[in-house]
């Protein structure tokens, strides 16, 4: 029987190109975004190329959503195996002008969003008594804290603590808790953080904080969605049954650990 994969964040971005690679390794689809319109055209397109796929609008950072994005995929497909807490927002700010508001919204996404859809999926996977895989969406911003991303770098960090906590205490359940990192992927992200950065320097005009970040990468160019779900594409597989707990970092050569 085939296996189901849920992506959180799969309407645009490195989530669609992750919940491509995994209809390709034979998984079952459940799509799952906040942004309704962007989700139905991501299905549209998933089901005329074949893909056996449902979508399930929500919002990670309710707990009630993660839980029914679940009760969807297992009422659609009668089980569950792979979770991927791919969604996140980002944030640019200096630190001294970070506020309360965009503290909290970006740590509701980024973190809770990651606590509740990891706990909505273990309970699963538990009831069901299988094999579980969660697999998180860190950064390099979860090893490396950036300046005018610190809000940004610092729910990576915590989702990078959740992926160890959660690894630990799930594991006698036989569920893998990993996390992949990327680095600079010209995604819609990239865009918006590209944008807020260069209106804080004068002497910088649009698209240079990107080409700088893209300028440090050693293998000379920006990120894929496909060379991230690479790595996630083997993180859902039996391949790395022996790995859990792990921030597996897929940059190109810009942070070294
Ligand atoms: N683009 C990059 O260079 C990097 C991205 N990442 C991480 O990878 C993940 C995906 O990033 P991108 O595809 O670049 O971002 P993106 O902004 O292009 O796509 C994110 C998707 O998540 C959805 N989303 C946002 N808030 C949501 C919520 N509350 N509930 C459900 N869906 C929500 C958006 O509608 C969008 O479709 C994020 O967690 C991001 O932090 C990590 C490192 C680098
Ligand atoms: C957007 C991001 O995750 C960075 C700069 O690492």
């Amino acid at each position: 029987m085939s296996k189901v994969a849920i992506v959180t964040g799969s309407a645009g971005g490195l989530g669609k190109g992750i919940a491509k690679r995994l209809s390709e390794d034979g998984f079952k689809i459940v799509l799952h975004d906040i942004n309704k319109k962007m989700l139905d055209s991501t299905l549209k397109e998933f089901k005329d190329a074949g893909v056996d796929s449902i979508a399930v609008a929500g919002d990670v950072s309710k707990r009630d959503d993660q839980f029914n994005l679940v009760k969807e995929a297992v009422d659609a497909f009668g089980q569950l195996d792979v979770f991927v807490n791919n969604a996140g927002i980002d944030v640019v700010s200096p630190f001294l002008e970070i506020d309360e508001n965009e503290l909290n919204k970006t740590f509701s996404v980024n973190v809770n969003g990651t606590v509740f859809g990891t706990q909505a999926a273990a309970k699963q996977f538990i009831k069901q008594g299988t094999k579980g895989k969660v697999i998180n969406a860190c950064s390099i911003a979860g090893h490396e804290s950036y300046e005018m991303l610190g809000t940004y770098s610092a729910t990576k960090h915590a989702v990078r603590s959740f992926t160890h906590t959660a690894s630990k205490e799930l594991a006698a359940d036989n569920i893998r808790v990993n996390a992949y990192c990327p680095g600079v992927a010209g995604t819609s992200m990239w865009d918006r953080i590209d944008e807020e950065m260069v209106k804080y320097y004068d002497n910088m005009e649009r698209g240079d904080a990107y080409k700088q970040f893209v300028d440090g990468i050693s293998l000379g160019r920006s990120q894929e969605p496909e060379d991230v779900a690479n790595l996630v594409s083997f993180l859902a597989s039996d391949d790395s049954d022996y790995i859990t707990g792990q921030a597996i970092i897929t940059d190109g050569g810009i942070v070294y650990r």
